[in-house]
């Protein structure tokens, strides 16, 4: 079997050149903006030059259930920009969903596919990347993410958490009392997921003003990056190094 760095980049080329796909569980539930024909046209518009974007990439982080894949797609959609679930990424690259990855495989296996996958996705151009509830705390992850660019950190309350995940199959909530070990794990995370480069809480909203919100904060941060590089001259190029297709 090829490494599983050239299985990454092959799963990712081949998610980038089909349709765009909303993330799955979501289409008849209220809030999710369905598949439309626009959205097949994306890539055109990509580079167009038409649209004013605050950013041509950014990542959503946050804890399981706070909406980073419902969101991101929306986000994605509303920048035009293409979209990315390293979740779903990683089920393509093993050909297993995720329960099965961390019952098979183990969660190093899982969590040595997510270094792969930020390691591409950040060299990735005109793209919301929608990561995993952990993917950003891992330090060297961490690292990589902000070194690319903004990430957006969804919160939400140990409560929603469980009212959004209680009907789907998370590996790590599978216990008695999924409500303590969400109460537990968000504790022992709160501090890591502080150090993204914006917060927006997701409790009783509906994704759309979730999104709207996302992008007035990401106008407000591009200005202030603006008026910081205008001060202080050109700063040195960012250290990942850009695909050159
Ligand atoms: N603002 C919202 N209001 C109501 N339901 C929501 C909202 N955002 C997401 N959901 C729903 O909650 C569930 C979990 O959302 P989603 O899968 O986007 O979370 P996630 O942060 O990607 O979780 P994970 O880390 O496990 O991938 C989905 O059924 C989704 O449709
Ligand atoms: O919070 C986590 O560690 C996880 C969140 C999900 O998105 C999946 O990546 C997986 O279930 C692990
Ligand atoms: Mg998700």
């Amino acid at each position: 079997m090829p490494p599983l760095s050239e299985r990454v980049q092959h799963a990712l080329l081949a998610l980038l050149a089909g349709p765009p796909e909303p993330p799955e569980g979501g289409e008849n539930e209220e809030g999710v903006t369905p598949l439309s024909a626009g959205a097949r046209r994306l890539p055109s518009m990509l580079t167009s030059g038409l649209i004013e974007r605050p950013t041509d990439w950014v990542a959503l982080a946050g804890f399981m259930g706070t909406g980073k894949s419902r969101v991101g797609w929306e986000l994605s959609r509303a920048l035009a920009l293409h979209f990315v679930d390293t979740d779903k990424l990683i089920t393509r690259v093993v050909g297993k969903s995720i329960p099965e990855v961390f019952a098979q495989e183990g969660e190093g296996y899982f969590r040595a596919c997510e270094r792969e996958v930020v390691g591409r996705v950040t060299r990735l151009e005109h793209a919301v990347i929608s990561l995993g509830g952990g993917t950003f705390i891992h330090e060297e992850n961490r690292r990589q993410l902000l070194g690319r660019g903004p990430v957006v950190v969804l919160w939400a309350t140990p409560e929603t958490v469980y009212q959004r995940t209680k009907h789907s199959d998370r590996p790590l909530l599978r216990t008695e009392d999924p409500l303590s070990r969400i109460r537990t794990l968000m504790d022992e995370r709160e501090s890591v997921y502080r150090q993204g480069t914006l917060h927006v809480h997701s409790d009783g909203r509906p994704s759309e003003e979730i999104v709207e919100e996302v992008i007035e904060r990401l106008w407000a941060w591009r200005r202030a990056q603006d008026t910081w590089n205008e001060l202080s001259g050109p700063r040195p190029e960012p250290e990942y190094d850009r695909a050159t297709d």
